[in-house]
């Protein structure tokens, strides 16, 4: 008899397959299981669209009468683009219902749990709880702190160098490692490098998977607008580009660039441009995670204010030396190792010749 974790995994393997789609919505999957027997299947596709539970309760029909239904997020219970899951549970004739974890979000929190307790359906939460958590994380910060979910992406030799100190880096990873970071780009709705990585790689920003994916929105952080007006991110025909800048910058350059479709925003600066600020701005603009690759400035700003949530670090096996090449994380000097920003590992990974940590700040 396969019992609830095995159909819960299905339910997540389900719901992952729409990973980079849903956005700003969670990834949520639902199977309905009658006598052992999966009489329904589902998943969330794209904000807008059906959840997982219409699906999956579609395809069952009258078979989901006295069935169990596996979910990964609490059934909503609120009126949002689709009606409430809940009461469509209620009324299926599902016996029992057994979600992985509740919904963070404010409209829902265990309102969908109590609808269903309270028309007499068995309710069970929490069945692999963790791996709905990890797969929901986006969401979940973005339901608890407004704020987008920060990827800090580095790509760096054994010892720690992102480039030559002239800036030459083509290239530190290997085909495998960097066509694993354009899948990364083409599941987050945004993309943030400083105006340094515009002036030394003249990146595109865009991704390039064989299947064709989505473009990011290009943000660039330069508080001086000194984003070239030939740059290749200033050609918005594929991608847009959203240009971070301080008040009382060149009106004239300014004026050039949005005539290429460029936007610009102003943000108040401190010693850098104040990146919560933008970051509570890309919220506010329907940026729910955005992935910043760099450079050592930038990167180093994000990890001083706290503001990264993962780090994906991609280590290449060669060593390059060089007292200043340039490294992932730079910014003004420390005095101390005390000072060091404490992480956690959670995964090293082989991609092709080159390693994948993934990792988390320490949680306080
Ligand atoms: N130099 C390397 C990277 N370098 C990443 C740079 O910051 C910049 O994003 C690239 O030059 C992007 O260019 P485009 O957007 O594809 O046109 N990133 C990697 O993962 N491996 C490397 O070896
Ligand atoms: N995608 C999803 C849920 N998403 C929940 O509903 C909210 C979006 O509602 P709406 O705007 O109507 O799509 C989203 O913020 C989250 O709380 N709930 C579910 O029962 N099943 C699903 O498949
Ligand atoms: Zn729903």
């Amino acid at each position: 008899m396969k019992n609830d974790q095995y159909f819960m995994k299905l339910a997540l393997d389900l719901a992952s397959t729409a990973k980079g789609k849903t956005n700003p919505n969670p990834l949520v999957g639902a199977i309905i299981v009658k006598d052992g027997m999966i009489v329904g299947s589902g998943l969330h596709r794209k904000a807008g669209e059906p959840h997982a539970e219409v699906h999956a309760f579609h395809m069952a029909g009258d078979h989901a009468k006295g069935a169990t239904l596996y979910v990964t997020l609490e059934p909503c219970s609120h009126f949002g683009k689709t009606p409430p899951c809940a009461n469509l549970v209620k009324e299926s004739g599902v016996s029992r219902v057994v979600i992985a974890m509740k919904d963070p979000n404010p409209l829902v929190a265990g309102r969908g749990i109590k609808i269903l307790e309270d028309a007499g359906i068995e309710v069970v939460v929490g069945i692999l709880e963790q791996e709905a958590r990890r797969l929901n994380e986006r969401f979940i910060h973005n339901m608890l702190k407004q704020m987008p979910f920060v990827i800090s992406k580095v790509a760096m030799t054994l010892d720690g160098k992102i480039a030559a100190s002239n800036g030459h880096s083509k290239w530190v990873t290997g085909e495998a490692a960097r066509q694993k970071v354009h899948y990364l780009r083409n599941e987050v709705d945004a993309i943030l490098v400083g105006i340094g990585t515009i002036l030394a790689d003249d990146p595109m920003l865009t991704t390039r998977i064989p299947e064709g994916g989505k473009n990011p929105v290009r943000i660039i952080i330069d508080s001086g607008l000194r984003t070239p007006l030939d740059a290749k991110i200033t050609d918005c025909s594929e991608a847009e580009t959203w240009i971070f800048t301080h008040e009382g910058v060149d009106e004239e350059k300014e004026a050039a660039l949005l005539g290429k479709g460029v936007q610009v925003y102003s943000a108040p600066q401190g010693e850098g441009l104040d990146l919560t600020f933008i970051l509570k701005q890309l919220f506010e603009l329907g940026i729910t995670d955005v992935l910043v690759e760099g450079g050592g400035e930038v990167n180093n700003a994000f990890l001083r204010e706290g503001l990264i949530n993962k780090f994906q670090v991609y280590i290449a096996p060669k060593v390059l030396g060089g007292r200043h090449s340039l490294t992932p994380f730079t910014g003004k000097d420390v005095e101390s190792m005390d000072e060091a920003v404490e992480l956690e590992f959670d995964s090293v990974e082989h991609i092709g010749d080159d390693l994948l940590i993934t990792a988390y700040p320490k949680q306080q």
